[in-house]
């Protein structure tokens, strides 16, 4: 049975990164998407604006949405504090079980737990089934014309509270422009937008920081 891309990522993750150690994880995935098959991860330059925006929130609670193969996951949870919940949800189950498996092998597994859903039906459990309150920190990378929906949903579910950050990936390319008309325009957050560049390629690319205003 052929191999996909993804499990191919993985592969090279177990036969390179050190057990336990996210950042040979981190630099394993960013070696072999760089060198030998590019894939979707947000990748080491605009990883590195992530992990100041992270690291500048100092979150407790943290949503991602889009897991892929867990390259942001496993960035996100190295930089987090002991007790802090991380959850990231993931409706593709082959892109789940490679995520897991990479998560696991990083060593982060008891900061970040995997949901295996539609952000559509599992942000409005966040609440109640995952019993906590608001979000300090959501990294949005799915689906691109699914940003804003997503985001309207947070809002509705009461799942973010002043100060609360989102920050979204690939806003150029591919683009998420309703999203940066929505959070820019509607009045509710404090923008700043991160010009980078596109993981692996050298075309422009940018992150945007969307602080809820409360
Ligand atoms: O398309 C990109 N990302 C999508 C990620 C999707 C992941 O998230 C999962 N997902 C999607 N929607 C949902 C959902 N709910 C939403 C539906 O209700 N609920 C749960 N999980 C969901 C998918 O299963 C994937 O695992 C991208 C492209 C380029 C790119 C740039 C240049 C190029 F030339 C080509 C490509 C660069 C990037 O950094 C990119 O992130
Ligand atoms: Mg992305």
């Amino acid at each position: 049975m052929n191999q996909t891309k993804e499990q191919r990522v993985l592969q090279y993750v177990l036969d390179n990164a050190v057990r336990g150690d996210p950042q040979s994880v981190i630099d394993s995935i960013d070696t072999y998407c760089s060198q030998k098959e590019w894939a979707m991860n947000v990748g080491d330059q605009k990883g590195l604006i992530l992990d100041n925006v992270v690291k500048e929130t100092d979150p407790n609670v943290l949503l991602e949405l889009g897991t892929y193969c867990g390259y942001s996951a496993v960035r996100i949870s190295r930089l987090l504090k002991p007790g802090a919940r991380f959850f990231t949800v993931e409706f593709n189950p082959a892109f789940a079980a490679i995520a897991k498996q990479i998560i696991e092998f990083a060593g982060v597994n008891d900061k970040v737990q995997i949901i295996e859903g539609n952000t559509q039906d599992i942000i409005p459990q966040l609440k109640k089934k995952y019993e906590l309150d608001t979000l300090d920190f959501v990294f949005v990378d799915h689906w691109k014309d699914k940003y804003t929906d997503d985001t309207k949903l947070l809002e509705k579910c009461n799942l973010l509270r002043k100060g609360s950050v989102i920050l979204a990936d690939n806003v150029i390319v591919p683009g998420a422009p309703d999203f940066l008309k929505y959070v820019r325009s509607c009045g509710r957050y404090d923008c700043t937008n991160y010009p980078s560049v596109l993981e692996y390629m050298t075309e422009k690319d940018a992150l945007e920081k969307a602080v809820f205003r409360g």
